[in-house]
Protein backbone atom coordinates (compact mmCIF):
# COMPACT_ATOMS: atom_id res chain seq x y z
CA UNK A 1 0.00 0.00 0.00
CA UNK A 2 1.35 3.36 -0.82
CA UNK A 3 1.90 6.15 1.83
CA UNK A 4 -1.03 8.70 -0.17
CA UNK A 5 -3.61 5.19 -0.27
CA UNK A 6 -2.78 4.86 3.85
CA UNK A 7 -3.52 8.64 4.13
CA UNK A 8 -6.20 8.97 1.85
CA UNK A 9 -9.67 11.09 3.05
CA UNK A 10 -12.42 8.85 4.76
CA UNK A 11 -15.13 11.08 2.96
CA UNK A 12 -17.56 11.55 5.76
CA UNK A 13 -16.50 14.78 6.52
CA UNK A 14 -17.34 18.18 5.21
CA UNK A 15 -14.08 19.40 3.57
CA UNK A 16 -12.15 22.20 5.47
CA UNK A 17 -11.31 25.03 3.65
CA UNK A 18 -8.33 26.44 3.44
CA UNK A 19 -6.15 29.62 3.44
CA UNK A 20 -2.83 30.67 3.03
CA UNK A 21 -1.56 33.67 4.01
CA UNK A 22 1.84 34.83 2.38
CA UNK A 23 2.69 33.31 -1.21
CA UNK A 24 6.11 32.89 -0.83
CA UNK A 25 8.11 29.64 -0.75
CA UNK A 26 6.08 27.82 1.94
CA UNK A 27 3.11 29.33 0.43
CA UNK A 28 2.84 28.62 -2.92
CA UNK A 29 4.54 25.00 -2.38
CA UNK A 30 1.48 24.61 0.16
CA UNK A 31 -1.16 26.15 -2.97
CA UNK A 32 0.07 23.22 -5.08
CA UNK A 33 -0.23 20.54 -3.05
CA UNK A 34 -3.70 21.69 -1.87
CA UNK A 35 -4.59 22.21 -5.92
CA UNK A 36 -3.45 18.65 -6.60
CA UNK A 37 -5.12 17.26 -4.00
CA UNK A 38 -5.16 16.92 -0.13
CA UNK A 39 -8.18 14.35 1.13
CA UNK A 40 -10.62 16.44 3.32
CA UNK A 41 -9.47 20.15 2.31
CA UNK A 42 -9.97 22.74 -0.05
CA UNK A 43 -7.84 26.17 -0.85
CA UNK A 44 -10.71 28.89 -1.06
CA UNK A 45 -8.03 32.31 -0.43
CA UNK A 46 -4.61 32.79 -0.48
CA UNK A 47 -3.44 36.31 0.59
CA UNK A 48 0.13 38.10 -0.73
CA UNK A 49 1.62 41.55 -0.81
CA UNK A 50 1.09 41.91 -4.27
CA UNK A 51 -1.68 40.69 -5.33
CA UNK A 52 -1.11 40.83 -9.34
CA UNK A 53 2.23 39.06 -8.85
CA UNK A 54 0.22 36.24 -6.56
CA UNK A 55 -2.38 35.67 -9.41
CA UNK A 56 0.72 35.27 -11.84
CA UNK A 57 2.27 32.84 -9.28
CA UNK A 58 -1.17 30.46 -9.32
CA UNK A 59 -1.72 30.88 -12.69
CA UNK A 60 -0.92 27.07 -13.40
CA UNK A 61 -3.39 26.09 -10.72
CA UNK A 62 -6.41 23.66 -12.38
CA UNK A 63 -8.89 25.90 -9.51
CA UNK A 64 -8.34 29.45 -9.63
CA UNK A 65 -9.01 30.79 -5.94
CA UNK A 66 -9.25 34.67 -4.47
CA UNK A 67 -6.49 36.72 -3.63
CA UNK A 68 -7.88 38.82 -1.11
CA UNK A 69 -6.04 41.29 1.69
CA UNK A 70 -5.50 39.33 5.08
CA UNK A 71 -8.66 40.40 6.98
CA UNK A 72 -10.87 38.86 4.59
CA UNK A 73 -9.64 35.57 5.01
CA UNK A 74 -11.19 34.48 7.82
CA UNK A 75 -14.76 34.63 5.98
CA UNK A 76 -13.24 32.37 3.71
CA UNK A 77 -11.60 29.81 5.15
CA UNK A 78 -12.00 27.37 8.53
CA UNK A 79 -8.13 27.00 9.05
CA UNK A 80 -5.39 29.60 7.57
CA UNK A 81 -1.99 28.69 7.22
CA UNK A 82 0.66 31.35 8.31
CA UNK A 83 3.80 32.03 6.11
CA UNK A 84 3.98 35.70 5.99
CA UNK A 85 6.89 38.01 7.76
CA UNK A 86 6.69 37.50 11.44
CA UNK A 87 5.46 40.66 12.22
CA UNK A 88 2.15 40.44 10.65
CA UNK A 89 0.75 36.78 12.68
CA UNK A 90 -1.24 38.73 15.20
CA UNK A 91 -3.27 40.94 12.13
CA UNK A 92 -4.49 37.21 10.75
CA UNK A 93 -4.48 35.17 13.63
CA UNK A 94 -6.61 37.18 15.84
CA UNK A 95 -10.22 37.21 13.48
CA UNK A 96 -9.40 33.11 13.21
CA UNK A 97 -8.88 32.53 16.88
CA UNK A 98 -11.70 34.68 18.10
CA UNK A 99 -14.09 32.56 15.59
CA UNK A 100 -13.10 29.06 16.96
CA UNK A 101 -10.89 28.21 14.12
CA UNK A 102 -7.23 27.21 13.42
CA UNK A 103 -4.09 28.91 12.80
CA UNK A 104 -1.04 27.19 11.57
CA UNK A 105 1.90 29.86 12.42
CA UNK A 106 4.97 29.20 10.13
CA UNK A 107 6.43 32.07 12.16
CA UNK A 108 6.63 30.12 15.48
CA UNK A 109 9.04 33.07 17.04
CA UNK A 110 6.20 35.62 16.95
CA UNK A 111 4.27 33.79 19.58
CA UNK A 112 6.46 34.39 21.98
CA UNK A 113 6.31 38.17 21.23
CA UNK A 114 2.15 37.55 21.52
CA UNK A 115 0.99 34.91 23.66
CA UNK A 116 -1.82 37.09 24.17
CA UNK A 117 -3.32 34.70 21.19
CA UNK A 118 -2.89 31.59 22.84
CA UNK A 119 -5.15 33.44 25.47
CA UNK A 120 -7.73 34.17 22.84
CA UNK A 121 -7.32 30.21 21.12
CA UNK A 122 -8.37 29.47 24.70
CA UNK A 123 -11.44 31.57 25.71
CA UNK A 124 -12.92 31.12 22.43
CA UNK A 125 -12.14 27.42 21.26
CA UNK A 126 -9.61 28.05 18.37
CA UNK A 127 -6.56 26.25 18.11
CA UNK A 128 -2.86 27.69 17.25
CA UNK A 129 -0.89 25.05 15.17
CA UNK A 130 3.03 25.10 15.15
CA UNK A 131 3.82 22.27 12.34
CA UNK A 132 7.08 20.37 12.81
CA UNK A 133 8.56 23.00 10.12
CA UNK A 134 11.98 22.66 9.16
CA UNK A 135 12.80 20.74 12.29
CA UNK A 136 12.44 16.85 13.59
CA UNK A 137 11.91 15.04 16.43
CA UNK A 138 8.71 17.16 18.11
CA UNK A 139 6.82 14.04 18.80
CA UNK A 140 9.71 12.95 20.82
CA UNK A 141 10.18 15.96 22.70
CA UNK A 142 6.45 16.26 23.25
CA UNK A 143 6.14 13.18 24.74
CA UNK A 144 9.41 13.07 27.25
CA UNK A 145 8.10 16.73 28.37
CA UNK A 146 5.63 14.86 29.94
CA UNK A 147 7.75 13.37 31.84
CA UNK A 148 10.76 15.39 33.14
CA UNK A 149 13.46 16.53 30.23
CA UNK A 150 16.43 18.14 32.28
CA UNK A 151 17.96 19.92 28.85
CA UNK A 152 16.97 20.67 25.34
CA UNK A 153 20.07 22.10 23.43
CA UNK A 154 19.97 22.59 20.05
CA UNK A 155 22.69 23.91 17.69
CA UNK A 156 21.81 25.07 14.07
CA UNK A 157 24.21 25.58 11.01
CA UNK A 158 23.44 27.41 8.19
CA UNK A 159 25.35 28.64 4.84
CA UNK A 160 25.94 32.49 4.97
CA UNK A 161 23.43 33.11 2.32
CA UNK A 162 20.77 31.74 4.89
CA UNK A 163 21.78 34.77 7.45
CA UNK A 164 22.78 37.37 6.19
CA UNK A 165 20.31 40.72 6.91
CA UNK A 166 19.18 39.40 10.41
CA UNK A 167 18.65 42.23 12.71
CA UNK A 168 20.53 40.25 15.48
CA UNK A 169 23.91 40.54 13.02
CA UNK A 170 22.78 43.64 11.77
CA UNK A 171 22.89 45.49 15.40
CA UNK A 172 26.07 44.07 16.37
CA UNK A 173 28.10 44.95 13.40
CA UNK A 174 28.92 40.96 12.36
CA UNK A 175 30.29 40.61 9.21
CA UNK A 176 29.80 37.23 7.46
CA UNK A 177 29.72 37.99 3.77
CA UNK A 178 33.30 37.09 3.76
CA UNK A 179 34.05 34.87 6.56
CA UNK A 180 36.53 31.86 5.08
CA UNK A 181 35.69 29.02 8.48
CA UNK A 182 32.73 28.17 10.79
CA UNK A 183 31.97 31.15 12.78
CA UNK A 184 29.64 31.02 15.58
CA UNK A 185 27.14 34.04 15.51
CA UNK A 186 25.15 33.27 18.41
CA UNK A 187 24.86 31.75 21.91
CA UNK A 188 21.53 32.22 23.78
CA UNK A 189 17.78 31.14 24.04
CA UNK A 190 14.84 30.59 21.31
CA UNK A 191 13.43 33.64 22.96
CA UNK A 192 17.03 36.00 22.17
CA UNK A 193 16.68 34.19 18.72
CA UNK A 194 13.13 35.17 17.90
CA UNK A 195 13.97 38.59 18.15
CA UNK A 196 17.51 38.44 17.03
CA UNK A 197 16.55 36.01 14.26
CA UNK A 198 13.08 36.20 13.27
CA UNK A 199 13.30 35.02 9.53
CA UNK A 200 16.27 31.96 10.28
CA UNK A 201 15.34 30.27 13.47
CA UNK A 202 11.38 29.52 14.02
CA UNK A 203 12.75 25.97 14.27
CA UNK A 204 14.42 26.73 17.94
CA UNK A 205 11.23 28.54 19.05
CA UNK A 206 8.63 25.07 18.00
CA UNK A 207 11.57 22.93 19.66
CA UNK A 208 11.49 25.04 22.76
CA UNK A 209 7.33 25.23 23.29
CA UNK A 210 7.48 21.27 23.30
CA UNK A 211 10.02 20.41 25.21
CA UNK A 212 11.34 22.97 28.19
CA UNK A 213 10.24 26.41 27.05
CA UNK A 214 12.18 29.42 24.99
CA UNK A 215 14.67 30.32 28.16
CA UNK A 216 15.49 27.35 29.16
CA UNK A 217 16.30 25.77 25.68
CA UNK A 218 20.11 26.40 24.82
CA UNK A 219 20.68 27.43 21.03
CA UNK A 220 24.05 27.86 18.89
CA UNK A 221 24.09 29.61 15.73
CA UNK A 222 26.75 28.78 13.56
CA UNK A 223 27.66 30.83 10.03
CA UNK A 224 29.58 27.99 7.91
CA UNK A 225 30.66 28.72 4.37
CA UNK A 226 31.35 25.34 3.25
CA UNK A 227 27.75 24.37 3.74
CA UNK A 228 25.02 24.62 1.08
CA UNK A 229 22.35 22.82 3.62
CA UNK A 230 20.40 24.72 6.91
CA UNK A 231 21.60 21.67 9.64
CA UNK A 232 19.99 21.95 12.60
CA UNK A 233 20.67 19.10 15.64
CA UNK A 234 18.71 18.35 19.26
CA UNK A 235 20.27 16.81 22.10
CA UNK A 236 17.59 16.03 24.56
CA UNK A 237 18.28 14.56 28.46
CA UNK A 238 14.79 13.51 30.03
CA UNK A 239 13.58 10.76 32.91
CA UNK A 240 12.37 8.52 29.77
CA UNK A 241 15.17 8.52 27.26
CA UNK A 242 18.16 10.21 25.97
CA UNK A 243 17.87 11.14 22.49
CA UNK A 244 20.42 13.58 19.72
CA UNK A 245 18.29 14.31 16.41
CA UNK A 246 19.55 16.00 13.26
CA UNK A 247 18.50 17.07 9.42
CA UNK A 248 20.16 18.68 6.63
CA UNK A 249 17.66 21.10 4.63
CA UNK A 250 17.49 21.69 1.49
CA UNK A 251 17.43 25.48 0.97
CA UNK A 252 13.89 26.27 -1.25
CA UNK A 253 13.44 28.90 -3.28
CA UNK A 254 14.19 31.23 -0.10
CA UNK A 255 17.41 30.30 0.83
CA UNK A 256 16.48 30.73 4.67
CA UNK A 257 13.88 28.57 4.02
CA UNK A 258 14.40 24.54 3.92
CA UNK A 259 12.11 22.85 1.30
CA UNK A 260 10.75 20.21 4.48
CA UNK A 261 9.04 23.08 6.27
CA UNK A 262 5.87 23.62 3.20
CA UNK A 263 6.13 19.60 3.12
CA UNK A 264 5.41 19.35 6.93
CA UNK A 265 2.20 21.51 6.67
CA UNK A 266 0.85 19.74 3.45
CA UNK A 267 1.36 16.46 5.63
CA UNK A 268 -0.30 17.79 8.69
CA UNK A 269 -3.27 18.64 6.65
CA UNK A 270 -3.22 15.60 4.81
CA UNK A 271 -3.44 13.58 8.81
CA UNK A 272 -6.70 16.06 9.80
CA UNK A 273 -9.11 13.71 7.71
CA UNK A 274 -6.67 10.18 6.96
CA UNK A 275 -7.97 7.09 8.57
CA UNK A 276 -4.82 6.09 9.86
CA UNK A 277 -2.37 8.56 11.83
CA UNK A 278 0.71 8.02 12.30
CA UNK A 279 3.13 10.26 15.18
CA UNK A 280 1.52 12.05 17.81
N1 LIG B 1 8.56 26.97 11.54
C1 LIG B 1 9.48 26.60 10.65
O1 LIG B 1 10.00 25.49 10.70
C2 LIG B 1 9.89 27.55 9.60
C3 LIG B 1 9.33 28.79 9.51
N2 LIG B 1 9.66 29.66 8.51
C4 LIG B 1 8.98 30.95 8.50
O2 LIG B 1 7.81 30.84 7.69
C5 LIG B 1 7.49 32.11 7.13
C6 LIG B 1 7.33 31.96 5.62
O3 LIG B 1 8.56 31.51 5.06
P1 LIG B 1 8.85 31.65 3.49
O4 LIG B 1 7.67 31.17 2.73
O5 LIG B 1 10.16 31.03 3.24
O6 LIG B 1 8.97 33.22 3.35
P2 LIG B 1 8.98 34.09 2.00
O7 LIG B 1 9.71 35.32 2.31
O8 LIG B 1 9.39 33.25 0.86
O9 LIG B 1 7.44 34.41 1.83
C7 LIG B 1 6.71 35.31 2.63
C8 LIG B 1 5.63 35.89 1.76
O10 LIG B 1 4.79 36.75 2.53
C9 LIG B 1 4.39 37.80 1.66
N3 LIG B 1 3.84 38.95 2.38
C10 LIG B 1 4.50 40.01 2.89
N4 LIG B 1 3.61 40.89 3.40
C11 LIG B 1 2.37 40.37 3.21
C12 LIG B 1 1.06 40.82 3.49
N5 LIG B 1 0.81 41.98 4.10
N6 LIG B 1 0.00 40.02 3.14
C13 LIG B 1 0.22 38.85 2.54
N7 LIG B 1 1.45 38.37 2.21
C14 LIG B 1 2.52 39.13 2.56
C15 LIG B 1 5.66 38.14 0.91
O11 LIG B 1 5.39 38.87 -0.26
C16 LIG B 1 6.21 36.74 0.62
O12 LIG B 1 5.73 36.24 -0.62
C17 LIG B 1 8.63 33.06 7.54
O13 LIG B 1 8.26 33.78 8.70
C18 LIG B 1 9.76 32.09 7.88
O14 LIG B 1 10.68 32.65 8.77
C19 LIG B 1 10.52 29.28 7.53
C20 LIG B 1 11.14 28.06 7.59
C21 LIG B 1 10.93 27.12 8.66
O1 LIG C 1 14.53 26.20 7.24
C1 LIG C 1 15.22 26.28 8.28
O2 LIG C 1 16.33 25.75 8.40
C2 LIG C 1 14.70 26.95 9.50
C3 LIG C 1 14.16 28.30 9.35
O3 LIG C 1 14.34 28.97 8.37
C4 LIG C 1 13.39 28.83 10.47
O4 LIG C 1 13.38 28.20 11.54
O5 LIG C 1 12.76 29.88 10.32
Amino acid sequence: MTTSALNAGTGHRPLRRVAIAGLGAVGLRVAEALDEGVPGCELTAVSAQDRDRARERLAHLSRPVPVVPIEELEGLADIVVECMPAALLPDLAEPFLRAGKTVIVLSAGAILSHEELIELARAHGGQIVVPTGAILGLDAVTAAAEGTIRSVRMITRKPVRGLVGAPYLVSNNIAIEDITEPVRIFSGTPREAAIGFPANLNVSVALALAGIGPDRTALEIWADPALTRNTHRIEVEADSASFSVSIENIPSENPKTGRITALSVIAYLRKLSAPLRVGS
